[in-house]
């Protein structure tokens, strides 16, 4: 059976610019995926394309099997079954909810309408909100109604373009939860759009990163925090940092302070690798002997986030529970509990775990070790 969409080598151009290159993704009936990244990655032009306001310069696009995009023929956006909920909610300010929601139902006669709209009121819980108008409404019930808008035709898929990024950050991720529960529950396939990993996280059965137009790594989240694939995967994701290590004579890493892993069969005494410290990876541990400097701290109410520096003067982060209050320049006593270590060692190429060894790829190879 055909998936619910399927992205194959799709690139887009801007002239001779190269927005979106070879993206190949696929995403089940019920689905929830995520494009996530930085600014300009090519986010936005994909979802364009996936709608239909954007035309593709090779690969295909296809919903439930129908090819919706190639080169030579586009399917009209209002004949794709794609519904699409935008940043800033964009309601009819002139229209009140009920109207708002039925907007895209034109075909259905005034009873299914009505029927149809009661349904999609219920489905947001805003029954009591019918008769209001969009100016009257939060920021939340406003983004219900968006939501209630685009699922009304019963899309086959459903686009969300940033469609928390007005809210404020609190409400953000609780939005997030409340609209993956209702999506999952009414089996609806979804693509959304966001620079934030928190909201692809509280959303997203998988996502895929994007760097400059192509996939660095689509996968669960779960994979993408614990095996990213590469170093940029494990910069972006989490707030780790990554840090500089030396093989030492006997084959292992030692960071200074203790060793970290006892050594793989390829690495050369002397080679440096890349280590991603995660900010959980450094425990604050009263009466340690080791004892990093405070570079810089931020308050986080549960807890404090700390920067830390390293006898070699490179920086690591940490998570203390928020009593621990060392001031900048003051030092913090800690234990490193590096107990899944991913290393990178430098090459070029997608990264690999050292369950599937990457000798013979020339990949940026990856490896995960016990500490
Ligand atoms: N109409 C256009 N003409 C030329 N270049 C464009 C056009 N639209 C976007 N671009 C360029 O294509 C790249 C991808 O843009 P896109 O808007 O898809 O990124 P994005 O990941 O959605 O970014 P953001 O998070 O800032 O919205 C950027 O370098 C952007 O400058």
């Amino acid at each position: 059976m055909s998936s619910q969409l399927e992205l194959r080598q799709v690139s887009v151009h801007y002239g001779g610019f190269a927005a979106v290159s070879d993206v190949s993704l696929t995403l089940e009936r019920g689905q929830i995926g995520c494009l996530l990244g930085p600014s300009g990655c090519g986010k936005t032009t994909l979802l364009r394309a996936i709608a239909g306001f954007q035309a593709i310069s090779s690969g295909g696009i296809f919903l439930r099997g129908e090819a919706i995009s190639t080169p030579q023929r586009q399917l009209p956006p209002e004949q794709r079954k794609v519904g699409m909920v935008f940043q800033d909610f964009a309601l009819f300010p002139h229209l009140n909810v009920r109207h708002n929601i039925g907007f895209g139902l034109a075909h259905l006669s005034r009873a299914e309408r009505r029927r149809r709209v009661d349904e999609m009121l219920r489905l947001v819980a805003l029954g009591d909100c019918a008769g209001a108008w969009p100016h009257e409404l939060s920021g939340g019930q406003q983004q219900r109604v968006a939501l209630a808008r685009a699922l009304a035709p019963s899309p086959a898929i459903l686009l969300l373009d940033e469609p928390f990024s007005s809210l404020d950050s609190e409400l953000r991720t609780q939005l997030a939860a409340e609209v993956r529960e209702l999506l999952t529950r009414n089996g609806v396939t979804a693509i959304l759009v966001t620079h934030d990993q928190h909201e692809a996280f509280a959303m997203a059965d998988s996502i895929a990163l994007l760097q400059h137009g192509r996939v660095a790594q689509s996968d669960t989240p779960y994979n993408l925090y614990h095996n990213p694939g590469n170093e940029f995967v494990a910069e972006f994701i989490g707030q780790g940092s990554m840090i500089s290590v030396t093989v030492n004579a006997a084959g292992e890493l030692n960071d200074g302070l203790g060793i970290i892993d006892r050594g793989h069969p390829h690495w050369q005494p002397g080679e440096t690798l890349r280590l991603l410290v995660r900010p959980d990876d450094i425990e604050y541990e009263d009466g340690s002997e080791v004892q990093l400097k405070v570079v810089s701290k931020a308050f986080r109410g549960a807890s404090y986030f700390y920067e830390l520096l390293l006898p070699d003067g490179q920086h690591v982060p940490c998570l203390t529970p928020s009593h621990v209050d060392i001031p900048r320049g003051g030092l913090l006593p800690v234990r490193f509990n590096l107990q899944h270590v991913v290393v990178f060692e430098r090459s070029n190429g997608a990264g690999q775990t050292s369950d599937h060894p990457a000798a013979d790829t020339g990949a940026e190879r990856m490896y995960q070790g016990t500490g």
